[in-house]
């Protein structure tokens, strides 16, 4: 459940958070996949125009770029390693703290803000590999993720086809870091139907 379902659903949820803090980027997901579905007598999500997501998929990497669904791992050491002038043995548990990674101002300016502009294919072109790790790197790095990102593609646009999401002006959203990033008291939202033109 943990890696199927839960990681998912906590970084649908980060993003639409982060789109209701930003209505002018909803509006542009929106805009995006009106233009996507204009003309169709179905709202239904094609396998082929996935790939024409292309501000949305740039929504959901900026979002777990600042929300980190997955906010750590962990690793043992297996064979000894020098950092810095420090042997570090065998056998040391290792955590790897993927909110840091994110949120380091060297790498990513201006850290805490939700700029999808960010993943831009010509602003990710130079990045290394290793600057964004939602899903783990290496050899047991997720399985799951081409999945994820296809998931979160057909539901947070058919959501926003369908709505215009608003933070709950009486309800306070605190992350609380856990396994996966959750909300201390949840993550209440007004959704207002829109009429779109099918
Ligand atoms: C936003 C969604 C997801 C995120 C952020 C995420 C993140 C991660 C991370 C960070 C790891 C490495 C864990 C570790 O090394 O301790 C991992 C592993 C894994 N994930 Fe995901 N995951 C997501 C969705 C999924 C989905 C949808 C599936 C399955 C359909 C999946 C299946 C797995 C599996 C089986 C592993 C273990 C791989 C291994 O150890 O070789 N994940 N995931």
């Amino acid at each position: 459940m943990f890696e199927g379902h839960d990681t998912t659903a906590s970084a649908i949820s980060w993003a639409l958070y982060s789109l209701c803090e930003h209505p002018e980027y909803q509006e542009r997901v929106q805009a995006e996949v009106d233009h996507i579905l204009e003309g169709r007598d179905s709202d239904n999500i094609e396998w082929s125009d996935l790939s024409k997501m292309e501000f949305l998929t740039m929504v959901i990497k900026e979002s777990m770029r600042l929300h980190c669904p997955v906010p750590l791992i962990s690793r043992e050491i297996t064979q000894p390693l020098s950092l810095d002038g420090v042997t570090i043995p065998v056998g040391t548990p290792c955590t790897i703290n993927i909110i840091n990674v994110h949120h380091n101002p060297t790498v990513w300016p201006d850290p805490y803000s939700f700029k999808p502009e960010r993943f831009h294919p010509d602003n990710m072109k130079d990045k290394d590999s290793y600057a964004f790790i939602p899903f783990s790197a290496g050899p047991r790095n997720c399985i799951g993720q081409h999945f994820s990102l296809n998931e979160q593609k057909v539901l947070l646009g058919r959501l926003l086809r369908r709505f215009t999401f608003t933070l709950d002006p009486d309800r306070t959203v605190t992350k609380k870091p856990a396994a996966v990033m959750r909300t201390e008291t949840g993550m209440w939202m007004i959704a207002t139907p829109r009429t779109p033109s099918l």
